[in-house]
């Protein structure tokens, strides 16, 4: 559990997603999530702000399960086939190169079935002391 209130993961959040990451080997991560009608944009079809915090999120646990206290610095998504109310959505994220202070890391979201729903690309800054005092995270 990252931030108890999280919009995405945190279990204190009650408008929250509540959404569970858990770790591979390998750096890797995972999760499920249903799509919720309450996140709707056009009619019974998952908002794309949503999908895209599911995946933001998948690639911030990359860097939390790795003991790292990060921002995204930049997100890339790309929407492959609508998302339905009421479908039950794998997410996944892994590293995909990493210095001393960026990880790139790639998500993806699929269905049940295996259709590719979205995908995304994220640099994740790894903050210095300072930035993350600026940022009020030195006791997160
Ligand atoms: C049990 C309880 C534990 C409690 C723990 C609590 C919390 C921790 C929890 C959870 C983790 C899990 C869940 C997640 C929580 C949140 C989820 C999602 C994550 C986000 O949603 S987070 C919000 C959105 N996010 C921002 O709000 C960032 C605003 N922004 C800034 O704060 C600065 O902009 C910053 C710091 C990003 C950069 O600061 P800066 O500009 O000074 O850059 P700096 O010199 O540090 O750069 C170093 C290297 O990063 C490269 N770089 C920099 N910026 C880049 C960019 N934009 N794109 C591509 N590369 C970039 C440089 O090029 C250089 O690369 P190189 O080293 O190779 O030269």
């Amino acid at each position: 559990m990252g931030s108890h209130h999280c919009f995405v993961c945190g279990d204190k959040n009650p408008k929250g997603l509540h959404v569970h990451f858990e770790q591979e080997e390998g750096g890797a991560v995972h999760a499920t999530y249903q799509c919720d009608p309450t996140h709707q944009g056009w009619p019974g079809i998952q908002h794309g702000g949503i999908t895209s915090a599911l995946l933001d999120e998948a690639c911030a646990y990359v860097t939390y399960f790795q003991g790292l206290t990060c921002m995204t610095g930049q997100l890339t998504v790309q929407f492959h086939a609508p998302i339905h109310v009421g479908e039950t959505l794998e997410i996944r994220a892994r590293p995909v190169r990493v210095t001393r202070r960026l990880m790139d890391i790639e998500a993806e979201i699929v269905s049940r079935s295996g259709e590719r729903k979205a995908s995304a690309q994220a640099k994740m800054v790894v903050l210095t002391a300072r930035q993350q005092a600026q940022a009020g995270l030195s006791n997160p």
